[in-house]
């Protein structure tokens, strides 16, 4: 569903902005030097977690100078809603993974459901190694890890940097948490 100028207007006004785009950049400056130290040698398969993971690939991989391939997978679980379901895969690229270093690129690491799945279907499809990057972890239990992480954010719904509110803010330039009256 769309949402009008003035809806959106009234989300924007309410949000609280988490991380500044100053923070997500000394954020994105250490995700690719802990990524440099582990990969630089491996020529790995970038894998972007679609659609959210669209942000962090377009600033990280930049970062990256080293030997790399890029890659997408469509798994998501969400939907526009703010609340998770099951995870339906769309685009899963079993063939390319075999004996490959898969780095797996999300947006956020909020109850893990995503990611846990995500990085069992590489070792299902043979991945040679696997490791995960994500620019947001919500402190809150996850089913899984993620190994290299961009902030820590309290568990709000967010928006910015590839996360939507209603399909919508993935372009906003910062972390910002939604109004409880929005949710
Ligand atoms: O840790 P979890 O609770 O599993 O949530 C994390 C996942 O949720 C979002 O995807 P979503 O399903 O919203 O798809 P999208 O990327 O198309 O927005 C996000 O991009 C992660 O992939
Ligand atoms: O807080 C969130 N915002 C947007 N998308 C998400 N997917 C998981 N958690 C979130």
């Amino acid at each position: 569903m769309k949402l009008t100028a003035t809806q959106y207007d009234a989300v924007a006004a309410r949000a609280e902005c988490l991380v500044t785009a100053a923070e997500m950049d000394a954020a994105l400056d250490s995700m690719a030097a802990a990524l440099t130290a582990q990969l630089a040698d491996k020529d790995p398969l970038v894998l972007c977690v679609m659609t959210g993971a669209v942000i962090a690939a377009g600033l990280l991989l930049p970062r990256l100078n080293f030997q790399l391939r890029v890659d997408y997978l469509h798994a998501s679980r969400y939907q526009g809603a703010t609340r998770g379901g099951e995870l339906a895969w769309r685009h899963r690229p079993s063939a390319a993974i075999r004996g490959e270093h898969i780095l797996i690129l999300d947006d956020i690491l909020d109850e893990g459901i995503t990611l846990a799945q995500v990085i069992r279907a590489c070792h299902e499809d043979g991945a040679a190694s696997v490791l995960s990057a994500v620019l947001v972890e919500k402190q809150r239990p996850h089913q899984c890890q993620a190994d290299v992480v961009g902030v820590v954010v309290a568990d709000r719904y967010l928006y910015g940097y590839g996360l939507d509110y209603k399909n919508y803010f993935r372009n906003a330039p910062g972390i910002f948490a939604v109004a409880d009256a929005d949710i």
